[in-house]
């Protein structure tokens, strides 16, 4: 058994977020396209004598170190699988935003996941890995797989998808966080009375990704809950029009937010929006970042 296990986790964007009406369970189905982007968390496990966890970073004091992290519950799903001990201390280095719809805490979760697999040398399947990321929460499959997928479901269940290039990211990312279950909250108050469609993937965008055609992405990023996170944070509506009046392509906000993306045509374009987003004072800091990045691995 080696000494410790380091595994490096990307966070997502979602360059299409379809929202249907709420279910019976609370949830709400979704098409997710998700894209991994070059913003990393990594986790480390190492041998304990009871499960403990600590977490560096600009955002560390914003992370729990209780058994609610995501790691933990990890860590402790895969042990009581295999009918082992969970002892093991779990460091996060964490660079992805937290709370900030980039599913920093998903990406957590599945890190440890697949850090105590190979610290155990449990060598577990890659569907099972995938259902236990699935209990945890609709987001951490996507975080273990990485690339692009669409996530149908509450965004747990995946295929794959071929993307033909690399896109440039700009993230403003804001002060304080946005709780997701508020945001779906705001989503069916705002929509209550009228009838909410299906959620189907774009054929344009599924397309614009796999040509890896930045323009044609751009013109048809879509998320549902945006609306919904501009209510909660009136704010991002300055964040969205600094971006764009900088050069880039396109703004969204990221999954529930309150962190916006942007894409931009190529690498220069993308430092430059980055700093007139800084200037513009409408973000806390200003992140560049590229995809696809690859899911979870060991390094
Ligand atoms: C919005 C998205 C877009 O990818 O991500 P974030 O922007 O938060 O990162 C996801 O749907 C967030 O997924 P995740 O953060 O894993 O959510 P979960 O832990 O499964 O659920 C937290 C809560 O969000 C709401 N929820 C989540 C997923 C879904 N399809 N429908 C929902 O209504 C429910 O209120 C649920 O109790
Ligand atoms: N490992 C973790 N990292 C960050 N947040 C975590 C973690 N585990 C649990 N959480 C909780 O999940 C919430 C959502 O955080 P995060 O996953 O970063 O954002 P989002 O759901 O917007 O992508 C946080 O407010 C925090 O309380």
């Amino acid at each position: 058994m080696s000494e410790s296990v380091t595994v490096r986790v990307p966070a997502k964007v979602n360059v299409q977020l379809a929202v249907g009406a709420a279910r019976p369970d609370g949830f709400h189905d979704l098409a997710n396209v998700f894209l991994a982007v070059s913003l990393f968390d990594e986790v480390t496990v190492t041998a304990a004598d009871e499960l403990t966890i600590t977490c560096s970073g600009p955002d560390a004091d914003q992370v729990p170190l209780d058994r609610t992290n995501l790691a933990a519950r990890a860590a402790l799903a895969l042990a009581a699988r295999h009918g082992i001990s969970p002892d093991v201390h779990i460091h996060i280095a964490k660079d992805i935003p937290v709370a900030g719809g980039m599913a920093g805490g998903s990406a957590d979760g599945a890190g440890a996941l697949l850090a105590c697999d190979a610290f155990w040398g449990l060598d577990t399947p890659r569907a099972e890995l995938l259902d236990i990321c699935a209990e945890l929460g609709s987001d951490v499959p996507f975080s273990l797989a990485g690339g692009a997928a669409l996530g149908t479901g509450r965004g747990e269940h995946l295929t794959e998808l071929p993307v033909g290039g690399t896109f440039h990211w700009v993230f403003a990312v804001a002060d304080g966080g946005l709780s997701t279950p508020a945001v779906y909250g705001e989503f069916d108050r705002l929509n209550t009375g009228t009838d909410v469609p299906e959620p189907v993937a774009s054929p344009a965008l599924l397309d614009a990704l796999r040509t890896g055609d930045t323009t044609a992405l751009a013109a048809t990023l879509v998320n549902d809950l945006q609306p919904a996170a501009l209510s909660l944070r009136p704010s991002l509506a300055a964040t969205l029009e600094a971006g764009t009046a900088a050069g880039a392509l396109a703004g969204l906000v990221s999954g529930s937010g309150p962190t916006t993306a942007f894409l931009t045509k190529d690498p220069d374009s993308a430092a430059a929006v980055a700093e007139a987003l800084l200037a513009s004072g409408t973000c806390r800091t200003a992140r560049v970042a590229t995809s696809p990045a690859p899911g979870a691995h060991v390094r």
